[in-house]
């Protein structure tokens, strides 16, 4: 199995991207139902590409109605695990991870942040929203207490494979990464990047080719 295919994602990887879409955008329309039309026109696919996407999940459309919105999303939010509440940690509290602390989209996801940390004397003991900044002395305490599985991180590059370290040590079981290094972790750990440039290299392409 290659690292890629490391963790599974039981539907295949095209439909879970489209799932993802489908549930952010659901997730904010304040409607009862939708037909697969009405989402094919909005993600510009065919509705039979939505109705194929569906058969992934414990739910049939109305004849004229459509998909009763409540239910798609509770049947979503099983796929992703989002009706579980996972409580996790950011280290870094700089720009980026003073921002993510304060993002209110998260609960919506399933994650609370929990704590944020950072090794800077000057920042520790400050606030970011409700939260103190904490020294990662007390990494290990709060990561029993909250019983947190996620920790992201927001260090610069220099510190990040360090910090992937201390926290996999202290017991975090998955990263979301968002400096821009690849992280050498056991294999037992799973790693997100989120890659910013990633977006912005397809606008480029895109006007480049205009
Ligand atoms: N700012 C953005 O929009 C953005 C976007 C995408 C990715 N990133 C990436 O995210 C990371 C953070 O970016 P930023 O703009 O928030 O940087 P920043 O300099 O504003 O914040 C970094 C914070 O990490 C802390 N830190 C450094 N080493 C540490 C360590 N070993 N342990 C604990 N804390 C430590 C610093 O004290 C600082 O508070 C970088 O790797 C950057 O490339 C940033």
């Amino acid at each position: 199995m290659s690292k890629k295919d490391k963790w599974p994602i039981y539907v295949p990887k095209p439909t879970f991207e489209r799932l993802k879409k489908y549930y952010a955008y659901l997730m904010q329309i304040d409607e009862d139902y939708i037909s697969s039309d009405e989402l094919a026109k909005k993600f510009n696919i065919k509705p039979e590409q939505v109705r194929k996407d569906f058969t992934y999940l414990d739910i049939t459309g109305k004849p004229k109605k459509g998909y009763h919105i409540p239910l798609l999303v509770e049947e979503l939010g099983k796929l992703f695990g989002t009706r579980v509440l996972e409580n996790l940690i950011i280290v870094g509290a700089g720009n980026l991870g003073s921002a993510l602390a304060k993002y209110m989209g998260f609960e919506k996801m399933g994650v609370k942040v929990v704590a944020i940390f950072d090794n800077d004397p000057k920042k520790i003991g400050s606030f970011v929203g409700e939260l103190s900044v904490l020294p990662l002395s007390f990494l290990e305490r709060v990561i029993k207490r909250f019983k947190v599985r996620i920790g992201i991180i927001c260090v610069p590059e220099e510190s990040a494979q360090e910090v992937a370290n201390l926290l996999i040590k202290k017991g975090i079981k998955a990263i979301w990464n968002f400096s821009p290094v690849p992280l050498k972790v056991p294999e037992t750990i799973i790693v997100e990047n989120q890659d910013i440039t990633s977006g912005i290299l397809t606008i480029k392409h895109i006007l480049a080719k205009k």
